[in-house]
Formats: C-alpha cells, sequence, structure tokens
C-alpha cells in the first residue's frame, strides 16, 4: 500500500516550517518517512508538499506531490488519494509505530470499508494515521465543492471501520504524538535520548 505524509501545513503554532528542523541529526519528516517505510505492508512512500516547502522536501529525495488548494488535511488527503488507496500520516508524527500501520492496513483490508480509522472511546478520530480508498475521493470532492472542509465529519459520514485504540497495545499510542510547538520538539528530543540511554 502507499503511504502518504501530509506535509503542507503552515506551521503557525510552531513558527517556521518545522518539518525540516532536526532530531538526532535527521529532519522531522524523515523519521516519518523512514518510520512508515519500515511497515511491512507499505511499499512506496509519497510526500504531499506545499508550493512553498515543494522544492526543500524534494531535495530529500523522495517522490513529492503539490497541494496546491491549501484546505487543510482534507486537501492534502484529496491529492494523496489521485495514486490509489493509501495510508495517510502527518509529516510531524516522529515516532510512528510500523506495527500499528500494518494493523490499520490490515483491517482496513479485511472490512472493506471507504476508510479505516483508529477511534478513542470518548469518540475522538485519528484521521492523520487511518487508511482510504480511492473511492472515498470522489465523496471528497464533494465536500470540497461545497467548503465543507471537516475531515472528521467526512468520515464519520462515510460509514468507516474504526479501530479502537484502547483495545490495542498500550505501547502503540506514542504513535499519534506530533510535534506542533517548539516544547513538543524538546519533547521528541527527550524521549530519543532516554531510548538511547537504554
Ligand atoms: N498537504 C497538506 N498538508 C497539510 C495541510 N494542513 C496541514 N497539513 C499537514 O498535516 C499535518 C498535521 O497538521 P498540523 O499539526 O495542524 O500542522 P500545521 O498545519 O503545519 O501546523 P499549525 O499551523 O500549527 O496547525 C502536518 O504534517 C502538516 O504539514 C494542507 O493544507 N495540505
Ligand atoms: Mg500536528
Amino acid at each position: 500500500m502507499l503511504g502518504a505524509i501530509l506535509a503542507g501545513g503552515r506551521s503557525r503554532r510552531f513558527g517556521d516550517d518545522k518539518l525540516l528542523y532536526r532530531i538526532g541529526g535527521k529532519p522531522l519528516i524523515l523519521h516519518a518517512v523512514e518510520r512508515l517505510e519500515t511497515a511491512r505492508r507499505i511499499d512506496e512512500v509519497v510526500l504531499i508538499a506545499s508550493k512553498n516547502n515543494a522544492e526543500k522536501l524534494r531535495g530529500l529525495g523522495y517522490d513529492v506531490l503539490v497541494d496546491e488548494l491549501m484546505i487543510g488535511p482534507m486537501g492534502g488527503l484529496y491529492i494523496a488519494l489521485s495514486l490509489g488507496d493509501a495510508l495517510v500520516v502527518a509529516g510531524d508524527m516522529p515516532l510512528i509505530v510500523p506495527e500499528f500501520v500494518d494493523y490499520i492496513i490490515r483491517e482496513f483490508r479485511k472490512n472493506g470499508k471507504a476508510v479505516c480509522v483508529p477511534r478513542w472511546d470518548n469518540g475522538y478520530l485519528e484521521p492523520l494515521h487511518a487508511a482510504y480508498s480511492e473511492e472515498f475521493r470522489g465523496f471528497l470532492g464533494e465536500k470540497i465543492k461545497s467548503r465543507d472542509y471537516a475531515l472528521n465529519r467526512a468520515i464519520r459520514e462515510s460509514n468507516p471501520c474504526y479501530v479502537s485504540i484502547e483495545a490495542l497495545p498500550e505501547e502503540w499510542r506514542v504513535s499519534f504524538f506530533n510535534v506542533n510547538t517548539r516544547e513538543d520538539l524538546r519533547r521528541v528530543r527527550g524521549i530519543r535520548e532516554r531510548r538511547l540511554e537504554r
């Protein structure tokens, strides 16, 4: 399955393009790329950039598509699905757990739904850590036309398969951790250092 990494955000909370900030000598987004590639069911990775950062991201050596919509994650997803079914994650997720990714893809294949998305017991969804079918793209196209950019609502309306997060290994939850602020970046550096010390 294709792994698509959304990388066209504005990094407003961070200040400037967070995806190129280094953790352990490596740009934040490369942590997401390399972890996603480690999943057995992912056979290639593509980055969904904005016009602003496409050239820099191409310099990392991966395929890049440009999202010109700039309407948020729904637009990035819409572009990604032009390549076919995709497991979609955010570029600011440096702790992705490959086994979890494989689990979601397995559930997606098994259930044959348009979307397979992790859900917390309180109903909260993790749409940037989910599997989507090419067919879902048509539905997104209608949503975009009517300027309804709420991805969670679109997913709920699509009769998705839900992956219950609390029923899965607790160690997998770090997979959702995403860097939004400079404080988050310091936190990941800390987590990595503690792991390396062990
Ligand atoms: N292609 C694409 N990616 C997006 C878009 N909006 C957000 N993303 C990506 O989706 C991921 C999660 O988004 P956020 O955590 O909100 O990141 P952000 O939008 O850069 O940051 P904030 O401006 O602080 O919200 C990040 O990897 C973003 O790069 C978009 O319009 N297009
Ligand atoms: Mg984020």
